[in-house]
């Protein structure tokens, strides 16, 4: 088999991109600090970022903790090859979000949409980042476009 075969055998087929608590209120929520862009938008921007890194997504956005780590052990049956995750609030709260990820052990980018370390102290403790391969934050919306092409590399390499 020629190398470019094994290489189109072994890339990631699908990601999942979950977005946490009121992160459906995207341009309405605070757009000092969250920008304008709406939820819907950022939805068609997702899928144009996937289909760019030539990957296929599933989307969930959730404001119930159960719910995501539904989603995440879901995802580890269906096959899912990576994570692309901003968790939100319960990014400094939620140990059932932290073990989800390690029971399934799913290669994990948290991104979050403002810079955590500068704000509230109780922001700057995340559980999220004690599974997660990589970091992104305060580079805005476009901040799930490098995590979706941080976690292809990463696949790809893998
Ligand atoms: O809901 C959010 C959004 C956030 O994850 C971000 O994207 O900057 C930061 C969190 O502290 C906050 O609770």
């Amino acid at each position: 088999m020629e190398t470019e075969d094994v290489k189109k055998m072994n890339a990631p087929k699908k990601i999942l991109i979950i977005n946490g608590p009121n992160l459906n209120m995207l341009g309405i929520r605070e757009p000092d600090l969250y920008g304008a862009v709406t939820h819907e938008k950022l939805v068609g921007l997702l899928a144009n970022w996937c289909r760019e890194a030539g990957v296929g997504h599933d989307y969930f956005q959730s404001n119930h903790e159960g719910a995501i780590v539904d989603r995440i052990q879901e995802a580890y049956f269906e096959g899912v090859d990576g994570i692309v995750m901003n968790p939100a609030a319960y990014t400094h709260t939620s140990v059932a979000i932290l073990d989800a990820l390690k029971a399934t052990a799913i290669p994990t980018v948290e991104i979050h949409i403002t810079d955590v370390s500068t704000r509230e102290d109780f922001r700057r403790v995340s559980y999220v980042a004690l599974a997660a391969k990589h970091r992104i934050m305060g580079h805005g919306i476009e901040g799930y476009r490098e995590a979706i092409g941080w976690l292809v590399d990463y696949l790809n390499k893998a």
